[in-house]
């Protein structure tokens, strides 16, 4: 029978256009658009590619983009001195700093240096620690781009067993949060974790996040089962692919997302509307 897909290209133009909707009402009403900094260092090619196309999302919804493209050899006490300067700017309610970050900087150091209330990725501890307290405001783009996916099954999560396979700061950790606040019961599975098939086999949701080309492999998956694919690796051939075996996967599966065009874009549809929130919060 084969699973539905998730199509992340459809729902994110949506949310773009939702968010675009409420901005052009915002400035009919004599307000300013919201404004995202777009803060991107040295020459990562991926990178580049993300940072463009947030900054053409910026154009989709409404909002003004303001774009830092600093060279590789920019030191952290600059770039702590950049978010400083961008923390105080009125004009300014979201603060993007894309990662990675070279090496020689700490990236957990220039997330802590944010204002929280302009932390639009919502990686800064006050924004982690509220999602984890049953309390989010700003919530980290792509879990939050991935319950929106599992929203769209229409399939109640209360009760259901999930499966995260990564544990990441970016997607698995939070991810873990957001799937237990939708009340599913979460196990979170990482290098150390024993009998991983196992506990895949066991789970209504799995949520795949480690970066490996078709880690989880498709007969894991329990017939009937969501499959969110939050991997995208790039091959030696150039094509892209995710961390899930998608070909079996999808026979076995309710609902599959598909890499590309799954939760990459959700990503950026959950930047437009934390950096709307953000405006909202600074400027009601
Ligand atoms: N500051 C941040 N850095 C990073 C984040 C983040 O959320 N904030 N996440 C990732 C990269 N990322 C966003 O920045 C991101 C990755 C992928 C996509 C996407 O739409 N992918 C497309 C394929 C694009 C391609 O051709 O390469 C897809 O999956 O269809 C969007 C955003 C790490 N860094």
């Amino acid at each position: 029978m084969g699973a539905q897909l998730l199509d992340g290209k459809l729902i994110s133009a949506e949310i773009i256009a939702e968010v675009g909707a409420k901005v052009a009402a915002r400035v009919a009403a004599g307000r300013r658009a919201p404004a995202l900094a777009v803060v991107l260092v040295g020459d990562d090619p991926a990178s580049a590619v993300y940072v463009r196309n947030k900054k053409l999302a910026c154009e989709k919804a409404g909002f003004r983009s303001l774009s830092y493209e600093l060279p590789a050899s920019l030191t952290e006490t600059e770039l702590l001195d950049l978010v400083r300067k961008l923390n105080e700017d009125p004009e300014v309610d979201g603060i993007l700093v894309q990662l990675p970050l070279p090496k020689h900087i700490d990236a957990d150091r220039v997330i802590e240096t944010i204002n929280p209330l302009k932390d639009v990725d919502g990686f800064h501890p006050y924004n982690f620690g509220r999602l984890a307290l049953k309390m989010p405001l700003l919530r980290p783009c792509t879990p939050h781009g991935v319950m929106v996916m599992l929203e769209k099954t229409g399939v109640d999560l209360v009760g259901k067993d999930a499966v995260v396979v990564g544990a990441s700061n970016i997607v698995g950790r939070p991810a873990a949060l957001e799937l237990l606040l939708a009340r599913a019961t979460v196990t979170v599975c990482h290098s150390k974790t024993r009998d991983l098939a196992d506990k895949v086999r066991a789970a209504d949701v799995v949520v795949a996040g480690v970066g490996i080309p078709n880690f989880v492999k498709g007969d894991w998956i329990k017939p009937g089962a969501i499959v969110i694919d939050v991997g995208i690796n790039r091959l030696d051939n150039g094509k892209l692919c995710g961390d899930v075996e998608f070909d079996v996967a999808r026979e076995r599966a309710s609902w599959i997302t598909p890499v590309p065009g799954g939760v990459g874009p959700m990503t950026i549809a959950m930047l437009m509307r934390n950096t709307l929130d953000a405006c909202l919060n600074l400027n009601p």
